[in-house]
């Protein structure tokens, strides 16, 4: 039935003899005559082509009629045009090449969809045809024309070309029409392709006949051309759409990267810079076009372990120093390592962080902030006016500093004010010499390194020295600093840089000191207790606090503002005190100092009914002292109170356990004492929690 090519063409490409092109008219008369419906009757005509006549007269097609009405109405073919715009395009581009050619020469091309709906046509208009019938839209199949090229084209997805006689209609009995399929990339149909050329006298000449085999073979050559673009056309838009998405997701990452608050840059195995973002262009005081042959061993110190760890391929972290032509400053750096898909170290990822500003957001978590300002310092008395004055001078100093007093004076809050009118923006680190176990103070003044101790962390931890980098540290309680460990201080003090335990490089350190004693510094120094050199290093300047005693109406002031301050914080109506509560209270000789006045205001504000303070809502040590001041008593009497002053204490921390219930965080906040001071109360008092 078909060429062994796969084509039907004329005649399996043989040449029509004078007898086959008789034979052919023959055939065509009696299948008009209906003589035959078996097709294998109609010896001349190419078996195909027969059936194709059978079936588009079983169809009801009048070979006859003079015209196709079946058209897409106007939003059909919008549609399949629109559906069809690239096939339309190159098509069309094509005809407009072969135009003059087609039009001297007679022919005409047309370009149908896979269900025969015309979307092109150009060159000669056939005679007898209607102008309308070659309008887009019309239908041209087997239902509607019966046999020709294209029909039997879409049919068997190949080549046709056949000839007059063999048309269905008595339109084409004059045509010779060559078609061709257009398949996409997976051979699905999408449109065939159509030149009709005149059938000339005579039809037999040898040369017309081999005129006719080229024409089909251009528009063989036509369709595949046409195929070849379209597939072109798409893998262009898919790049070019894959191309944009590439772009957008790459200005995307870049526009991510440049709001991170952190330096990220790429570098290769050898340490060479591929990109890094603005924040990392800051870092390196670099601009955009200078990273181009940068190593990112020009900005490290020798010692720098940076890149070893890069070539491990695991993630981990380092902190080093970044060396530019404007500074050096101290980063942790992250690194993340790049693998190929088999898993080929290629490079890394590195992410600054300042040292300084992951210090200082430690820090803000960690509570070490200085809340107290000279302003939050109450108190009207000429000793501490003359207290205050004093710190607000040696604050404007950037001397070392010793605060000394007894406890519960202000010793710390006074360390506060002092450093934020010194450096509000830094850290404020306070270390309780007499709270940390002695094997512990080391590691939390001076810091380790990674597994440089059983249990040490890994990446290991900065001490509270590094912390108070760019602020302050508070050495609390400093007569408890263990002898063995004040020498590093000093050396730490003198030199400002700092080793961790198990480090290789000294860091450097900016930061005030300021200690704070309540034991009389000079007195352990004669028991060797403690070196002079660093008494003498930390107390260039020296402010004492004076005890509550001392400080005439400040009882007065202090008790009513500590009452109004819980008050407020808890949302309780602020209490009336009764005339003898208020006796007592200006009257008790205060041996704890501020903080057990503002202690026992708490404990009277939380046992007082009827929104009064009386004198039975004071703690039982402060209703048991007999005598007015505490001036000049003896030791006996001293003790007795130093007693009563624990058991206050107990009961205090109770009561702030119980409302907090059992929070020891919260109950520190409100007896205004630290986590560890209160977890060694709860111990010492034995207290269960
Ligand atoms: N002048 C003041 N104005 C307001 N509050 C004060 C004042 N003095 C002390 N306080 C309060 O008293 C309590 C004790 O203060 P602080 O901790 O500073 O004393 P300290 O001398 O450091 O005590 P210690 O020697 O026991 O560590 C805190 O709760 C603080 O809020």
């Amino acid at each position: 039935m078909l060429s062994e090519n796969g084509s039907v063409a004329l005649h399996g490409l043989q040449f029509v003899t004078k007898e086959r092109w008789e034979a052919m008219t023959q055939n065509r008369e009696r299948f008009l005559k209906n003589e035959s419906e078996n097709p294998c009757d109609f010896s001349a005509i190419n078996q195909a082509v027969a059936e194709s006549w059978i079936r588009s007269r079983n169809l009801g097609i009048d070979p006859f009629q003079t015209r196709i009405d079946k058209s897409l109405n106007s939003k059909e073919l919008e549609g399949l045009l629109d559906k069809n715009k690239l096939l339309i395009n190159i098509t069309q581009k094509l005809f407009n090449s072969f135009k003059s050619l087609v039009d001297s020469s007679g022919y005409s091309l047309y370009l149908f969809d896979k269900n025969g709906v015309l979307l092109l046509f150009t060159g000669a208009f056939p005679q007898n045809v209607d102008y309308d019938r070659l309008m887009p839209g019309k239908i041209f199949n087997e239902s509607t024309v019966g046999t020709c090229s294209h029909v039997l084209s879409m049919r068997y997805r190949c080549p046709i070309q056949i000839i007059g006689p063999e048309q269905y209609s008595i339109y084409y009995q004059n045509m010779i029409g060559s078609s061709a399929p257009i398949q996409d990339e997976k051979g699905e149909l999408i449109a065939t392709l159509v030149l009709n050329q005149e059938l000339i006298n005579p039809v037999l000449d040898s040369n017309y006949q081999k005129l006719c085999i080229h024409t089909l073979g251009l528009i063989i050559a036509m369709a595949e051309a046409i195929q070849v673009q379209i597939e072109l056309e798409k893998n262009n838009q898919y790049v070019s759409s894959v191309n944009k998405d590439l772009r957008l997701a790459y200005d995307t990452l870049e526009a991510t990267l440049d709001c991170i608050d952190e330096g990220i840059v790429n570098v290769d195995q050898t340490g060479q810079v591929i990109r890094m973002n603005q924040q990392g262009l800051q870092i390196f005081n670099l601009k955009p076009g200078q990273i181009a042959g940068k190593n990112i061993r020009d900005f490290l110190d020798a010692n720098s372990s940076l890149m070893e760890f890069v070539a491990k391929g695991e993630k981990s972290s380092v902190e080093e120093m970044i060396c530019t032509n404007k500074d050096e400053q101290s980063y942790l750096i992250e690194i993340h390592p790049v693998l190929t898909q088999n898993t080929q170290l290629t490079g890394a990822i590195l992410r600054f962080n300042h040292v300084k500003k992951i210090n200082a957001m430690v820090n803000s978590r960690s509570g070490a902030i200085a809340k107290y300002k000279f302003a939050d310092i109450i108190g009207e008395s000429k000793a501490i006016k003359e207290v205050i004055e004093l710190g607000n001078r040696f604050a404007g100093l950037q001397e070392t500093i010793l605060l000394s007093g007894e406890s519960g004076t202000g010793k710390e809050i006074f360390a506060q004010a002092i450093h934020n009118r010194r450096c509000s923006q830094g850290p404020f680190i306070a270390v309780n010499c007499s709270a940390l176990p002695r094997d512990l103070i080391e590691c939390e003044l001076f810091g380790y390194e990674g597994g440089s101790f059983t249990g040490a962390d890994r990446s290991g931890r900065p001490g509270k020295i590094e912390l108070a980098n760019g602020g302050t540290l508070f050495l609390d309680e400093i007569g408890d600093m263990p002898l063995e460990l004040q020498p590093v201080l000093l050396r730490v003090i003198e030199n400002k840089q700092v080793i961790r335990i198990g480090g290789r490089n000294y860091k450097k350190v900016d930061f005030n000191i300021i200690a704070a004693t309540n034991k009389d510094l000079k007195k352990i120094m004669e028991e060797d207790l403690f070196r002079k050199d660093l008494f003498f290093r930390l107390s260039v300047l020296m402010l004492k606090l004076p005890a509550l005693r001392d400080r005439e109406n400040d009882v007065e002031i202090l008790s009513n503002y500590f009452i109004k301050k819980y008050c407020q914080k808890v949302g309780r109506k602020t209490p009336l005190i009764h005339a003898e509560a208020r006796e007592k209270i200006l009257s008790y000789s205060w041996p704890g100092n501020v903080r057990q006045l503002e202690n026992a205001m708490i404990y009277a504000i939380n046992v007082s009914k009827d929104n009064t303070i009386t004198l039975n809502c004071l703690p039982d040590n402060i209703l048991s002292e007999k005598t007015g001041k505490f001036n000049g008593k003896d030791s006996t009497e001293e003790e007795n109170i130093l007693l009563s002053i624990a058991s206050w204490e107990k009961t205090a921390i109770q009561v702030a356990l119980m409302r907090a219930n059992d929070n020891i965080l919260v109950a520190a906040e409100m007896l205004e004492i630290s986590k560890a001071t209160l977890y060694r109360k709860i111990k010492e008092y034995n207290i269960k929690v």
